[in-house]
This record gives structure tokens, C-alpha cells and sequence, in this order.
């Protein structure tokens, strides 16, 4: 189970553990992992150019720190400074000792130092080319070019051809960037990331959908501050087999008085000349959208196109609530610490971080049992999916009751019934005007001519999907004891006190959009605030809610822990497919799950599912259910080799 953590929990956390640690110690090693994830981004970490965005709280200091010991390491590190008078004290002189230099933000002037830090040659690092490009946020895990491979390019003295800032990102991020002829082009875009495979999901860091790391994003705990390496040198040497990027006007070797006659700024000239960039502008502590010298920042880098390794979070989005306020950083790579932030796992912030990887402080034993936020992982889906036994027969499996469809939208009701016939009950039985359809497509279906009330017993009733205005079967199915899944027109139709009065659970799956309309808001503001509105509509309803979109959300209403499923992929996004959803949910309702197991274990084989069927392609909505059986075996795989292992006693 992956788990997030809000800031009061997270700050609440920190204090007790500092209370047992040497001062400092948490930052060190919060510095180590970050120094540590942005030296494998590099490749090859001396003679590269490191830029810095520094805040004037904690987060610019993990920022300083680490520059620190990439400067040690032989980088040639700039720090820009938002606020010089708070700036983090230990953190500059860190840096500073380690040959670190800085810059004013929006200073014009001040930077006969910064001027030194970007005149190293026009020798860009080929590796930290490629490996940014890997972990671009397309997910190209394999895409790291031949770093390297073309010395020739970027070899000093031999300047290239300018390019302008936007290609210049585009050819680091593409991997291409040592192919000297390949120097100007725009980058080729990452491949998609690969469908969940088991190791993906539980090693990467990362669930399916979330594109595939360039680094290992286990958790490793960060060591102390590591030995001292010899400074580096004022100018930063080039890197003999760099061959990357190639002088843009702005990054040709010259000193201030050049770049402010071109037009730009030190800070601009740095950022355009980085290797990578390191956001350390705000973290945890941050209030609202950035403020303005942090924006103009922010917009810096996405015009550069430089990779962005965002520390904690990517400044500007909201750690807690998943929301961007305003302008925020776009980070290629997250370096968080201690725990997920629940902002990192719910779009759109999400969509900000880029891969994440996590990096232990020392945090878990401080932290409370019960998270704000928890993503499943595979090993904790195939520990709830329902396996038949000896004794099982096809009633004791459940039987889920279908009532969905109308005379027009007849589809709806075979998508529902091919989603329950995949979803662990023993039978499916099916009410409503589009029977003919079903049976002749599902011959297995239990089809009745009766209302719900009359069609015969069933563990769990699915209703909404494709019903039309039959607002009767809604209130008769509501009025069943047992647990019921409401989708569609079914959550239009559904009496709000009908809901609340229920004792069986009850589950309900809207999209943003419907889910707007039940809440009276927009459906942006739905979409721009996720968790904080599928908590409120669980507590109006006093219902589970399931909020699909990009991140699904499955809030039960006592406000304990939300779900997160991440499993999903755009290609979803197809007409059908939320029926499919909502007829294997309540399947896995019939077979006994809980509202928020069955909402959660469905979206993530939904989600898995729909990465099968489109493989990189369009799939139609009954493709995602024929890939359902597939979602499930990859899931019991990892099952199974965990039982075999647990069988022989082998540990870890
Ligand atoms: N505690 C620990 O043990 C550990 C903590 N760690 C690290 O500390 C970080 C938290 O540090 P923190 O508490 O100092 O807050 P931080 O995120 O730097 O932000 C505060 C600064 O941002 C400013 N600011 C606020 N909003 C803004 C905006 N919209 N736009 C622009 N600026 C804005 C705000 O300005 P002010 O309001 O004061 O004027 C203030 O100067 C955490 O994320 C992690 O990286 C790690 O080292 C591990 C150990
Ligand atoms: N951008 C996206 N990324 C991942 N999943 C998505 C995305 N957009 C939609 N989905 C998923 O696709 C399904 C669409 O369901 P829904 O909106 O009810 O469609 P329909 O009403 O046509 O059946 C949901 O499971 C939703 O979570
Ligand atoms: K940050």
C-alpha cells in the first residue's frame, strides 16, 4: 500500500523525530536522497551545470545542500536566490564551501559569479541529457539517448548551431541529445509508459499510469552527510564526452554585460544553460498559488524546457488537496521526503510532479497508523480480490443484480453485465427493458421481467447506467437490503434522503461531471479540487463515493482515508467504459467486498484493464471488459509468488 500523508501530519511527525536527532540531521539526509536522485538524472554528475531556485525556507535549504554536494562532486552549481536576506544560513555556506555560487532572482547585475558558473564551455552533458529525457514525464524509462556517444558535439571550441530554449529542452529531454546532427531538431517524444507489470507497480514507486521512473524510486535511506570531495573548480570543466547541448544565443560562453545586452537576465542565462534545475523555491510551507518572482520563475523553466527535479513538491501546488491555485513549477522528476503528500497522487497536481520517488527520512516510525490518502498496489488488491473455494458454489459467489439500460440506450446494459461477469460473483442477473440485448450477447445472464423487487435474491444491485428517466427502479433498488452501486442517470434519478436513509451500504460512481451537478459547482471546480469534493459528497449522501477522471478517488463518509487509483489511462476516456466499471464494482459488492474495497479494487482493475485493451491504441469499452480477466491474472501472479514465498519462510 502506498500512503500519503497531510502537512499537519507530516510537520507533527517531524518535530518528534527531531526531538531525538542530532539538529539538522533530517535535512541531511532529505539533502542526500535529493543529491543522490539528481546525480543518477545527470548521468555524469562533474562538469555538468546545476541551477538552484532557492525559497527562504526549509526547501531551499534541501536545495542548498544538495547543490552542496554536487558542487563536491564536481558540478558547477548556481544558486538563484528569491529572498538573499532569509535565505537558509547553513545551506548558502554549505554551499559556498563546496564552490557554489549565487544570484539574485530578477537581479540584472549582480552576477560576475554567475557569469562564471555558466561559462564553462558550451560542453553540455550528454548524460544528463539522456537520462532527463528518460524521466520525462511521457514515461520513457527506456528512452535515455547515447549519452555520451557523440563527444564530438558539445567538445569545447566547437560551438553548434543556435538553437532556441524550447528545442533546446525538447533535444535534452528527447535522449537524442549527443547525436550532433540530431542537436537543433526538435526531441522525439518519450514512449508511453508500459502497462503495469508487478515489478513496475510495486518497484518503480509508482502505480501503472504514472510514467515509468529514469531512477530507482525504492525508498533508500539517504546516508548522512557523505565525505567531503575536493571542491570544484571556480569554472566548471567540460565534460570531455559531452556532447549535448549546444550553444543557444543565450547560453554562448559570455559574461553579464553580453547576456544583459542580449536581453537576458543572469538568472535567465543560467537557467538556459542547466543541465538541470532544482526547485527548491517552496515546499510544505507553501500558501496559495506562487507569487509573482516565483511565477515568472516557474515560467522560465517550462519556456526552457531544462529538466526540473522538484524538492518535496513542485512549488506551487498544494500539498495536501491536490490543487494548483495558480502558477506552479512543471517538474520532470519529484524528490519527496519522509512520506507521499496527497497532493502528489491526485491530479492536477499529480500531473506537475512528474515521476516521484520517495526518499526515507527515518519518517515511518513517527507516523500515525491510519494515512490521509492510500494507494493500492497490486499485492494489496490480490489480497481482496474474492477466489472461489471447494465450497463455493454459484450462490454462495454472490449474485449481483443489473438494473440498467432503456430501449435507448440498450448498450449500457450488456457493457454493465460484461464488467459483472468478470468482476467474482457466480451469477449475474438482469432486469430492465433491454434483456433481449443482454441474453443474446451473455447468454449466461439471468434475466428477469420483473422489477428489482420481485426478480429474485441478490447480494448487490448496480442501477443508473443507461436507465433513462425510470426513476422507479432507482427508489425500488434503493429500498433493498443490500448494498447498491448508483451510476449514471441512476445518480440523477436517486431521492438524496432515499440514499441517507439507507442501512446497506450504498456506492456511488460519478464522473466530475455528475458529480458537479449533485454538489451544485461546476465541473472544473470538481476537477481542480478532487478530494476535497468527493469528501464532501460521501458526506452528503452519507454514501461511499467513487470519482472517476484521470486519478479516481473512492471516499467512504466517515472521512477516514481516501483511495487513490492511478491505474487508469486517458484511452479510457472512451463512451461505455464507466458502465464496465460500475457492473464489475458491483460484482465485487456481490462477492462481499466492502463499498470502499470493491470501489478501489475495481477501479485498479478497470484502470489495468484498460491499459491491456488499448495497448497504445484506441479500444472501445467491451475491449476493456474482455481485458478484465487479463487485469486479474496479473494481478494473482504477484499473489502467487508471494504466497510461495511466505510458504517457504523467505522474508523481504
Ligand atoms: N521540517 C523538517 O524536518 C524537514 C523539512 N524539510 C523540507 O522543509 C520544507 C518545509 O520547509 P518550511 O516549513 O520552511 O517551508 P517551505 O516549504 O520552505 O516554504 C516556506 C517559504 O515559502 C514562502 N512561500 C509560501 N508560500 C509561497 C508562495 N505561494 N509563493 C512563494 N513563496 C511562498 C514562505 O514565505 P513567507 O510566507 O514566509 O513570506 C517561506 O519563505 C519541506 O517541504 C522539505 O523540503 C526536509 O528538509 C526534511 C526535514
Ligand atoms: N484521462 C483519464 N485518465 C484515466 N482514466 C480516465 C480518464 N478519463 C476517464 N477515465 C476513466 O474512464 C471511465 C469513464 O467513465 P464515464 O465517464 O462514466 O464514461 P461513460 O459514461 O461513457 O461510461 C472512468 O472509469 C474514468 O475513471
Ligand atoms: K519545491
Amino acid at each position: 500500500m502506498r500512503t500519503a500523508y497531510g502537512v499537519e501530519t507530516v510537520r507533527a511527525a517531524e518535530r518528534e523525530l527531531m526531538a531525538r536527532l542530532p539538529e539538522g540531521a533530517l535535512m541531511q539526509r532529505a539533502a542526500a536522497g535529493l543529491a543522490a536522485a539528481c546525480a543518477d538524472l545527470l548521468g555524469k554528475v562533474y562538469g555538468s551545470r546545476v541551477v538552484l531556485l532557492v525559497g527562504s525556507g526549509d526547501n531551499g535549504g534541501d536545495a542548498l545542500y544538495a547543490g552542496a554536494r554536487l558542487a563536491r562532486r564536481g558540478a558547477g552549481v548556481t544558486a538563484v536566490l528569491l529572498a538573499p536576506e532569509r535565505v537558509h544560513a547553513g545551506g548558502l555556506a554549505a554551499l559556498r564551501r563546496a564552490g557554489g555560487r549565487t544570484l539574485e532572482a530578477g537581479s540584472a547585475g549582480s552576477a560576475g559569479s554567475a557569469g562564471s558558473a555558466g561559462s564553462a564551455g558550451s560542453a553540455g552533458s550528454a548524460g544528463s541529457a539522456g537520462s532527463a529525457g528518460s524521466a520525462g514525464s511521457a514515461g520513457s524509462a527506456g528512452s535515455a539517448g547515447p549519452a555520451g556517444s557523440a563527444g564530438s558535439a558539445g567538445q569545447p571550441g566547437q560551438p553548434g548551431q543556435p538553437e532556441q530554449p524550447g528545442q533546446l529542452r525538447q533535444a535534452a529531454q528527447s535522449g537524442q541529445a549527443g547525436q550532433p546532427g540530431e542537436l537543433g531538431k526538435p526531441g522525439q517524444p518519450g514512449q508511453p509508459g508500459q502497462p503495469g507489470q508487478p515489478g513496475q507497480l510495486d518497484q518503480a514507486g509508482q502505480a501503472a499510469g504514472q510514467p515509468a521512473p529514469a531512477a530507482p524510486t525504492e525508498a533508500s535511506t539517504a546516508p548522512a552527510e557523505a565525505p567531503a570531495e575536493p571542491a570544484a573548480p571556480a569554472e566548471a570543466p567540460a565534460n570531455p564526452s559531452a556532447p549535448a547541448k549546444q550553444s543557444t544565443p543565450a547560453a554562448t560562453p559570455r559574461h553579464d554585460s553580453a547576456a544583459t545586452a542580449a536581453g537576458i537576465t543572469p538568472t535567465e542565462e543560467a537557467i538556459l544553460r542547466a543541465d538541470l534545475v532544482i526547485d527548491g523555491i517552496v515546499g510544505i510551507g507553501g500558501k496559495g498559488g506562487l507569487r509573482p518572482g516565483a511565477a515568472e520563475l516557474a515560467g522560465l523553466l517550462a519556456e526552457s524546457r531544462v529538466p526540473v527535479v522538484a524538492v518535496d513538491l513542485p512549488s506551487g501546488v498544494d500539498a495536501d488537496s491536490g490543487e494548483v491555485p495558480g502558477v506552479a513549477v512543471r517538474a520532470d522528476l519529484t524528490v519527496t521526503f519522509g512520506t507521499h503528500k496527497p497532493g502528489l497522487l491526485i491530479d492536477p497536481a499529480r500531473e506537475y510532479a512528474g515521476s516521484v520517488r520517495l526518499v526515507d527520512i527515518g519518517l515511518g516510525v513517527v507516523l500515525p497508523d491510519e494515512p490521509e490518502l492510500e494507494a493500492l498496489q497490486h499485492a494489496d488488491v490480490a489480497r481482496l480480490l474474492p477466489m472461489p473455494g471447494a465450497e463455493s458454489d454459484k450462490y454462495r459467489r454472490g449474485v449481483v443484480g443489473i438494473a440498467a439500460g432503456s430501449a435507448r440506450y440498450p448498450g449500457a446494459a450488456v457493457l454493465a453485465v460484461s464488467g459483472a461477469l468478470r468482476g467474482g460473483a457466480g451469477a449475474v442477473r438482469y432486469v430492465g427493458p433491454a434483456g433481449g440485448a443482454v441474453i443474446s450477447r451473455f447468454p449466461e445472464t439471468l434475466v428477469s421481467d420483473q422489477g428489482p423487487a420481485k426478480a429474485g435474491r441478490v447480494q448487490a444491485w448496480v442501477v443508473g447506467p443507461g436507465a433513462g428517466d425510470d426513476a422507479g427502479t432507482v427508489a425500488e433498488v434503493l429500498e433493498a437490503d443490500v448494498p447498491v452501486l448508483i451510476d449514471a442517470d441512476g445518480l440523477r434519478l436517486a431521492e438524496r434522503d432515499a440514499v441517507r436513509r439507507r442501512d446497506a451500504p450504498t456506492l456511488m460512481t460519478p464522473h466530475a461531471g455528475e458529480a458537479a451537478a449533485l454538489l451544485g459547482v461546476s465541473r472544473e471546480e470538481v476537477e481542480g479540487a478532487r478530494l476535497k469534493w468527493a469528501r464532501e459528497l460521501a458526506s452528503r449522501y452519507r454514501a461511499t463515493v467513487l470519482l472517476k477522471g484521470s486519478t479516481t478517488l473512492v471516499a467512504d463518509p466517515g472521512g477516514t482515508a481516501v483511495r487513490v487509483n492511478a491505474t487508469g489511462t486517458p484511452w479510457l476516456a472512451t463512451a461505455g467504459s464507466g458502465d464496465v466499471l460500475s457492473g464489475l464494482t458491483g460484482s465485487l459488492l456481490a462477492a462481499g467486498l466492502s463499498a470502499l474495497d470493491a470501489g478501489s479494487v475495481g477501479a485498479y482493475l478497470h484502470g489495468l484493464a484498460g491499459r491491456f485493451a488499448a495497448d497504445g491504441a484506441p479500444a472501445g469499452a467491451h475491449d476493456v471488459a474482455d481485458a478484465i480477466p487479463g487485469a486479474w491474472r496479473d494481478v494473482r501472479d504477484v499473489r502467487d509468488v508471494r504466497d510461495l514465498r511466505d510458504a517457504r519462510g523467505v522474508r523481504g
